[in-house]
């Protein structure tokens, strides 16, 4: 990869991301165990099983970590999933700027489907119809145990502060 390769990521609330990756493999796997029960390696001691994919992808501190040994930090945005579904103008704003490329899709693109319960494109590329993404994307989510979710927020606080502390940015999971 070229040293001046620029990196687009686009993150979310880690506990959010875990129940949506869970979700995306319960889709495809119906007979998994629960997501509570792959959560923790103990959840009488509410030890987090951090080898489980769905958990580890969220600890973005420890993966940036890793990235900035080979990229400046200048080469990566950081684009908000939150703000991709409340402003997704601004967000792609940010990631036009970042591209150097002139500010050509605003907010005139998008609209608000009330169904999908997402921000949809007025008019897909080389169509003139509207646009909204797959099934795939927007499933509902399972209940998952609040007390679960909770343990999954302390866990991933400190991750999520020294996060911001690295981009700059305060990305509001808390
Ligand atoms: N406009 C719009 N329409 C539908 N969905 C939207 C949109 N913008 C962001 N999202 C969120 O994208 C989430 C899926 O993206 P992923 O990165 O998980 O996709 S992928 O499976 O890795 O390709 C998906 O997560 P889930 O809600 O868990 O399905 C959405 O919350």
């Amino acid at each position: 990869m070229s040293k001046g390769t620029k990196l687009i990521v686009v993150v979310r609330d880690p506990v959010t991301r875990a129940i949506s990756d869970y979700t995306q493999t319960l889709s495809k796997k119906p007979d998994i165990p629960t997501f509570e029960s792959l959560t923790f390696k103990n959840r009488t001691t509410g030890l987090i099983d951090t080898s489980w994919s769905a958990i580890q992808i969220g600890i973005y501190a420890k993966h940036l970590e890793n990235w900035l040994l080979y990229f400046p930090i200048g080469q990566i945005l950081f684009v908000s999933g939150e703000r991709l579904i409340s402003d997704p103008a601004g967000e792609l704003g940010r990631v036009q700027d970042f591209l150097g490329l002139k500010r050509i899709i605003t907010d005139k693109h998008f609209y608000f489907n009330k169904t999908k319960g997402f921000p949809c494109l007025k008019k897909a590329e080389g169509s003139s119809k509207p646009h909204c993404l797959g099934k795939t994307k927007g499933r509902t989510h399972p209940n998952i145990d609040q007390k679960v979710v909770q343990r999954l927020r302390e866990f991933y606080r400190p991750f999520n502060m020294k996060f911001y502390q690295m981009t700059g940015q305060d990305f509001g999971w808390d």
